[in-house]
């Protein structure tokens, strides 16, 4: 048996920790030889504290054999001690009359302190995932306040975008899902994302020939695909929860076992690369293996393509500039 590994949530009592948990007590994360310690963050309020608790009972009661331990606190440097993985999803939703300006300013500071609990007690290969919305901002604030972990340890989930894309490819091509690679996402998790399937093939022959439908790609494909989030909130009243704890497991299990060579998207820190400025967190197509990802570079951009990857480039610039201030 394997030594157990620390794997932190945030935000446990909500949706998608419900979601999220038992999957990764299961196995289906890190393996089915994999023991985990589940170390779950819910805020102080007595209504959140008294829902972890629920949910930690529910855990108990599922005797998963891979559950090695847990801890549930209301402290993040208690939730991240020597965390190796670390799902940070909770953070504040938008209420109403609320600006994308207020949201920001909020979570920002929900992910200073995160990302300083991070930078202060856990393991110094910790892998980070931001889930909680607006994710790369959370990100990118996440991994400037613990400059002592390596910056490519910050990741933003863009991979239910990617899940999307793929999802409408497959229909509109009448093909396996499965059969679909290189398909890429560029940018921010927010409708301005750019899904990108000029390189995407089916059994090895190119996607974009077997549609060949620019009016579907421009008109339809990249419009469903950003506004899908806005789509499940508005038919179920709630945001997306079982699909986003789905993109969450499949990023993190890709980042720690690997891809076999195939293309996914991960929210990652820029190299400078395809003309996005160091550092910003940024939608890019990547292959892992050995616990690292690696981006596909040289792909080449297209007028079309560079007016997306800009367009959704220029939001994640307007969402930094206006947390700079607090990060110093
Ligand atoms: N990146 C994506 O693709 C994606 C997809 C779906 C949802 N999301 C985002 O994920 C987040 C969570 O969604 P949800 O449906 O689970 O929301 P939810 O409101 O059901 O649950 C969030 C939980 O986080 C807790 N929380 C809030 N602030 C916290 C803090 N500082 N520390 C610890 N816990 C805290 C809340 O008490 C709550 O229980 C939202 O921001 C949502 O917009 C992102
Ligand atoms: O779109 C949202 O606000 C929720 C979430 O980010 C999603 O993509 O489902």
């Amino acid at each position: 048996m394997k030594t157990p590994v620390r794997v932190a949530v945030t935000g446990a009592a909500g949706q998608i920790g419900y979601a999220l948990l038992f999957r990764i007590a299961s196995g289906e994360m890190l393996g089915k030889d994999q023991p985990v310690i589940l170390q779950m963050l819910e805020l102080p309020m007595e209504k959140a504290q008294a829902a972890l608790k629920g949910v930690m009972m529910e855990l108990e009661d599922c005797a998963f054999p891979l559950l090695a331990g847990m801890v549930g606190t209301d402290d993040p440097k208690v939730a991240f001690k020597d965390a190796d993985y670390a799902l940070l999803v909770g953070a504040m939703p938008r209420g109403p009359g609320m600006e994308r300006k207020d949201l920001l300013l909020k979570n920002a500071e929900i992910f200073t302190v995160q990302g300083k609990a991070l930078n202060d007690v856990a393991s110094r290969n910790v892998k980070v995932l931001v889930v909680g919305n607006p994710a790369n901002t959370n990100a990118y604030i996440a991994m400037k306040s613990a400059p002592s972990l390596p910056a490519k340890n910050f990741t933003a989930m863009l991979r239910l975008d990617h899940n999307r894309a793929l999802s409408q490819l497959a229909s509109k091509a009448g093909v396996a899902v499965a059969d679909i690679e290189k398909m890429v996402v560029w940018g921010n998790h927010s409708p301005t994302m750019y899904p990108d399937y000029r390189f995407a093939t089916v059994n090895g022959a190119s996607l974009k020939d077997k549609i060949n439908d620019a009016d579907w790609n421009a008109n339809t494909f990249i419009p469903v695909v950003g506004k899908r989030g806005a789509a499940i909130i508005e038919a179920r009243g709630l945001s997306s929860a079982a699909s986003a704890a789905n993109a969450a497991i499949d990023h993190m299990r890709d980042w720690a076992l690997g891809t076999n060579g195939k293309w996914v998207t991960m929210g990652v820190p820029s190299d400078g690369s395809y003309g996005i400025p160091e550092g910003v967190m940024y939608g890019v197509p990547v292959t892992c293996a050995n616990g690292e990802y690696t981006r596909i570079e040289g792909l080449p951009v297209d007028d079309f393509s560079r007016a997306a990857m800009d367009k959704t480039l220029a939001e994640l610039e307007e969402e930094r500039a206006g947390v700079a201030h607090l990060l110093g």
